[in-house]
């Protein structure tokens, strides 16, 4: 059923007397076991599905607008489990990340802090992604339903300025992924929608410099968030992380990049049914897979350390060379790989999305424009153009699905 229909739906049953439910919002064959958020009815009926509701006996605060114990159908998780996020991961395995009510409270109060304030958020990413999730969350928190974007037939920006003028409260946000940050500065009416919100919150996925500059010239007001399913989302904004996180850097001699360690009161109490994930070894602390660098105290990520390219012996980090494609003229997009090649071990190929009716970029075009860039064997030994690059959830390339079509 469309959102847009269910938010009517909504909108009527939050005149009924409420209480709240507990709702399954993922699949139950996940071995880290299905995520569930208890929320006021009204919420939960934009997030129809096949689930079951199951009611919850009504306790102090029963219209509440927090989350709170989760059941897995009945089966109860931990005492103070709030909230099991699954996330499939880069790896592939599955995990579910257990929250406890006060992880999530600590990601709402840091993010209202820093951002000016509690507000109304619009929806544009869905329920059960941890940003989509988070917005969800935040809105309720403040007092206000997510006003709801229709995901069904994909993103469609020229919905932006109806939704915009329905959001109330006197601060308004919305959190995107980059490719739907790019999908609407194309449409003029939904860039000054979004110039009116207070903050634009973009993350899931590195945000291209080109695309930056271009939102920032159009007046947006662009905040850049890093974390994950682990952290509650984003525990790091432009850079600087919120109000009690805390970044560490490992295995980095000085400028050169590390390991990044996420620590604060943000953090997963772990993933559950797998007490001995070295993610979680360290008490206080979640190690990424990502690489970064510390810079005066403001983090910049690198790339992704499970996803580097190792050609002739040397190391290549993917997102390096996406950013120096990204900027390149005739590339809407696009995508580094490493996939097998019998003398250097791997081959770097870059898969491009060129720009509509501009020329196709060609192996030639892109050695020139990355020569006097990246060092030499840094450089794609093979392009490949597409329509569009496949994804394995909001904004996140699929370099597997990749891989497989152009090794
Ligand atoms: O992709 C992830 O795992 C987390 C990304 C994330 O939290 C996010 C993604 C897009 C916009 C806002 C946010 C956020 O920090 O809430």
């Amino acid at each position: 059923m469309a959102l847009r229909r269910r938010a009517a739906r909504a909108a009527r049953s939050a005149r009924e007397p409420g209480g709240t439910v507990l709702r399954v919002l993922q699949p139950l064959e996940l071995p880290a076991g299905p995520a569930v958020l208890e929320a006021r009815r009204d919420l939960l009926a934009l997030l129809d599905g096949d689930a079951a509701y199951l009611p919850l006996p009504a306790g102090d605060d029963a219209e509440t607008q927090r989350l709170s114990h989760a059941l897995a159908l009945g089966e109860p998780i931990d005492d103070d489990a709030a909230l099991v996020v699954s996330t499939s991961g880069t790896t592939g395995t599955p995990k579910g990340a257990v929250h406890t009510a006060a992880s999530l409270r600590a990601s709402a109060t840091a993010t209202a802090d820093v951002l000016g304030g509690p507000g109304s958020w619009l929806l544009a990413l869905p329920p059960h992604h941890i940003a989509g999730l988070q917005v969800m969350l935040r809105s309720l928190a403040a007092g206000h339903d997510p006003v709801v974007l229709d995901l069904a037939a994909g993103f469609d920006p020229s919905a932006l300025p109806g939704l915009v003028a329905a959001m109330p409260g006197d601060r308004r946000y919305t959190s995107l992924v980059p490719t739907q940050l790019r999908k609407a500065l194309d449409v003029p009416a939904a860039v000054a929608a979004l110039g009116r919100l207070d903050a634009v919150l973009v993350g899931g996925a590195a945000t291209p410099p080109a695309l930056l500059a271009r939102a920032l010239d159009a007046g947006l007001p662009i905040v850049r968030t890093y974390g994950m399913s682990e952290t509650a989302g984003g525990c790091v904004y432009d850079g600087v992380p919120l109000p009690g996180a805390t970044v560490r850097i490992d295995g980095s001699g000085g400028a050169e990049p590390g390991r990044v360690v996420l620590g604060g009161a943000t953090l997963a109490r772990g993933y559950r049914n797998m007490p001995e994930h070295p993610a979680f070894a360290e008490p206080g602390w979640f190690r990424t897979d990502d690489l970064g660098v510390l810079d005066d105290g403001v983090l910049r990520i690198v790339g992704r350390a499970d996803e580097s390219i190792t050609t002739g012996g040397l190391t290549v980090v993917p997102q390096v060379v996406e950013t120096v494609l990204g900027e390149m003229p005739g590339v809407a997009d696009c995508a580094v790989l490493g996939v097998p090649d019998e003398r250097l071990g791997e081959k770097v190929i870059a898969v491009i999305v060129p720009v509509a009716g501009a020329r196709r970029p060609g192996l030639d075009d892109v050695r020139e424009f990355v020569s006097d860039r990246l060092d030499r064997y840094a450089a794609p030994r093979a392009v490949f153009t597409v329509g569009e690059l496949p994804l394995r959830g909001p904004g996140k390339v699929n370099r597997r699905a990749l891989r497989e079509r152009f090794a």
